[in-house]
């Protein structure tokens, strides 16, 4: 059973004040709470490519608005693998709040779980195995680039509480799209992530790709140099430019008008650094969906790889876990089309006592496989820091 399924007036009277999904944006998050209706389809399925599911959502929105509802919204998550499930869902209502308000911690501020365990499930030897192996398809394919993954799996001592999270995520990552969606009965994923799918504002779309990536440093100096050093890879610009092709041909076809910046730029999260670029789009049709939008795109290079199929292909043979959730999206669409999906990296699977954070890299030729390991480490930092420990070191401190 799935806890959007449970029926009104069957759940803890504590959770009623509690959204069930949030999605930060620019300083504001939205608040969705309640479950008015579920709105779960495959973006593969027919009834989704075919266009029968947005005339059901779109009758769903006009019973609201009929009933007085101003703009009634449709929240949730899409899987990496679109031929699974979305969880989506039209609440029952819905607000914003200031990013800040809502980190602002309503008590001392205090780590949101003591650990008690965590566990590489896919141990270094096995990944950059992986990493090996598909530098090698490289040489014998077409396969130009794939994203490899990890999970780590990590164990409180008590229950996770993923309002905690959030409120620690956003204080943490005031600047990224900081999530938390209910995916399955007593599971919550949460994340705090730096990449914007698709954004539709009326006639306007934004999208913003990152992929070439580098570890920030205390140091200025230092973190002068790696942002240099960055936009002068020829590695990372070859990674990048294979997410920005894609993006850019996708949204092509949609588009009448496309700005794309010739050269990235680097943006900083509190642990990264990554090229950068925003494309900037005028739709053909303005009635097209956010969510038909975020389909054509997806899966982008900066999940997945180049050409997608193969990448798919390497990812199902070579990384050795689902990804589930990880490297799908989150995020919301109201009643006019209008809405934003963010990539759903740099995120966990949260349930009760334990917690499976995610990361992956992209491979290309030139990659080595023990770089990408320290990449996906360095990216592991954005969840780890809620408890105030790295990769290496949470691994290290649980063992002794
Ligand atoms: C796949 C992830 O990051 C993507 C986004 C930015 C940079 C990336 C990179 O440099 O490999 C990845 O494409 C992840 O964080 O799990």
């Amino acid at each position: 059973m799935d806890v959007l399924a449970l029926p009104l007036g069957e759940r803890p009277q504590a959770d009623r004040c509690d959204p069930d999904f949030l999605f930060a944006s620019r300083g504001r998050v939205l608040r969705a709470y309640g479950v008015d209706e579920r709105m779960d389809v495959a973006l593969e399925d027919r009834a989704f490519t075919d266009g029968q599911w947005e005339e059901a959502l779109d009758r769903a929105f006009r019973r609201r608005t009929a009933r007085g509802i101003d703009n009634p919204i449709l929240v949730g998550a899409i899987p990496f693998d679109s031929r699974q499930q979305a969880r989506l869902f039209i609440p029952q209502r819905y607000d914003h709040e200031d990013t800040a308000r809502l980190a602002a911690p309503a008590t001392p501020d205090t780590a949101p779980a003591e650990l008690a365990a965590v566990e590489e499930t896919v141990g270094r030897g096995a990944f950059e195995e992986a990493v090996g192996r598909a530098i090698d398809l490289f040489r014998d394919t077409p396969l130009r680039k794939v994203v490899l993954s990890r999970p780590l799996d990590v164990e409180a001592r008590g229950v996770f509480s993923p309002g905690r999270l959030l409120r620690t995520l956003l204080r943490q990552n005031p600047g990224a799209y900081v999530f938390a969606a209910p995916v399955a009965y007593g599971q919550t994923l949460v994340g705090a992530s730096p990449e914007l799918l698709i954004r539709k504002t009326g006639r306007t779309v934004v999208s913003n790709p990152l992929a070439g990536s580098a570890p920030r440093s205390a140091s200025a100096e230092v973190e002068r140099q790696r942002t240099a050093a960055l936009l002068a890879s020829a590695k990372d610009r070859t990674e990048h430019r294979y997410v920005v092709d894609a993006v850019r041909a996708a949204l092509a076809g949609h588009c009448s008008r496309l700005a794309v910046p010739d050269e990235p730029s680097v943006i900083r999260t509190p642990t990264m650094l990554h090229l950068s670029t925003e494309l900037t789009g005028e739709l053909a049709d303005p009635s097209v969906s956010s969510l038909r939008l975020a389909h054509a795109l997806h899966p982008t290079p900066a999940v997945c790889g180049t050409p997608t199929e193969l990448a798919r292909e390497a990812i199902a043979g070579l990384e050795g876990y689902a990804r589930g959730w990880y490297s799908g999206m989150v995020g919301w669409m109201d009643s006019r089309g209008n809405g934003e999906w963010a990539l759903s990296i740099r995120c966990g699977l949260v349930q009760g006592r334990w917690l499976r954070l995610y990361a992956g890299a992209g491979i290309v030729a030139e990659s080595t496989p023990a770089a990408e390991w320290e990449e996906t480490a360095a990216k592991l930092a954005t969840m780890l820091n809620l408890f105030g420990v790295g990769a290496g070191e949470a691994a290290v401190e649980m063992a002794s």
